[in-house]
């Protein structure tokens, strides 16, 4: 890879930020080895593909005989990434920043145009898979949005690793599917180990949701 994504180059300053922190072993590991090797060069191919999955069975009306041929062909496929199953630290799932959302099915895609202390500009989709009601996004998926990315701004404006202590969302206007919004995350203020954030989630100049939140830089070794 020859361009770095604002992510990778945020990542590479915290990780080199961060090493004077004391080594643990505990939280999401700031010092965790970033490899965007992982999975292979077509491993975000792999990851859209099952995103595109999840959307066609939000979808879809199959019949019998076609929800039988789904279930055995997925045995087979469920049997083979068994069979390669590895621990949380070196899964390319979330860890590949290189890719939308680093990789991780269970966020909706987010493509980072930012990230820094000044906080993170992120654009995000929500799809068929995130559907709540009437073409709208599900509010719970909403919340996932600004939790990891409220948790990566915290990240970077505290210069560790924080855990989400409260996190309230406003629902201003229906969030659409299909769309790319623009999400913001910042820190707001820090007391201590306390860092206070907020977000906004528009559509062009709609704002759909805004949160804030409270999130708590963790001690040496905390879980
Ligand atoms: C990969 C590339 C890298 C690139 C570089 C970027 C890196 C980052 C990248 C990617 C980021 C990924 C981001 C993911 C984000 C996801 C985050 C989550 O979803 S976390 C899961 C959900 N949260 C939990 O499971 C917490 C469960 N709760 C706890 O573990 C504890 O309660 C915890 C840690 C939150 C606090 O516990 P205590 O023991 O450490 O601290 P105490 O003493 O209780 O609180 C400290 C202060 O905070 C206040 N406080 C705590 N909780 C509060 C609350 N709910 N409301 C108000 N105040 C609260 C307390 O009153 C205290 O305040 P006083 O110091 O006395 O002033």
């Amino acid at each position: 890879m020859t361009q770095k994504s604002p992510l990778q180059k945020t990542a590479t300053s915290f990780a080199e930020e961060s090493a004077d922190e004391p080594h643990h072993e505990g939280g999401f590991r700031p010092d965790f080895d970033i490899d965007l090797t992982r999975g292979g060069p077509r491993y975000g191919e792999f990851i859209e593909e099952v995103r595109t999955f999840m959307d066609r069975v939000k979808a879809a009306l199959p019949s019998e005989e076609l929800v039988a041929e789904v279930i055995d062909e997925l045995k087979v496929l469920n049997a083979k990434l068994d069979e390669v199953a590895i621990d949380e630290w070196r899964a390319p799932s979330g860890g590949r920043i290189d890719l939308p959302a680093r990789g991780n099915i269970t966020l909706p895609p987010y493509e980072v145009d930012d990230a820094g202390e000044e906080g993170v500009h992120a654009r995000l989709t929500f799809r068929r898979y995130h559907l709540g009601g009437n073409n709208a996004a599900h509010g719970g998926q909403v919340a996932v949005a600004f939790d990891d990315l409220m948790g990566m701004a915290g990240a970077l404006g505290s210069k560790g690793i924080t855990r989400t202590a409260y996190l309230t969302v406003n629902y201003r206007a229906i969030t659409p599917l299909d769309t790319e919004l623009k999400l913001r995350s910042w820190v707001d203020r820090m007391e201590g180990r306390k860092v206070f954030l907020r977000a906004t989630l528009h559509n062009g100049e709609t704002l759909c949701a805004e949160a804030d939140g409270l999130f708590i830089k963790l001690k040496p070794g905390q879980p």
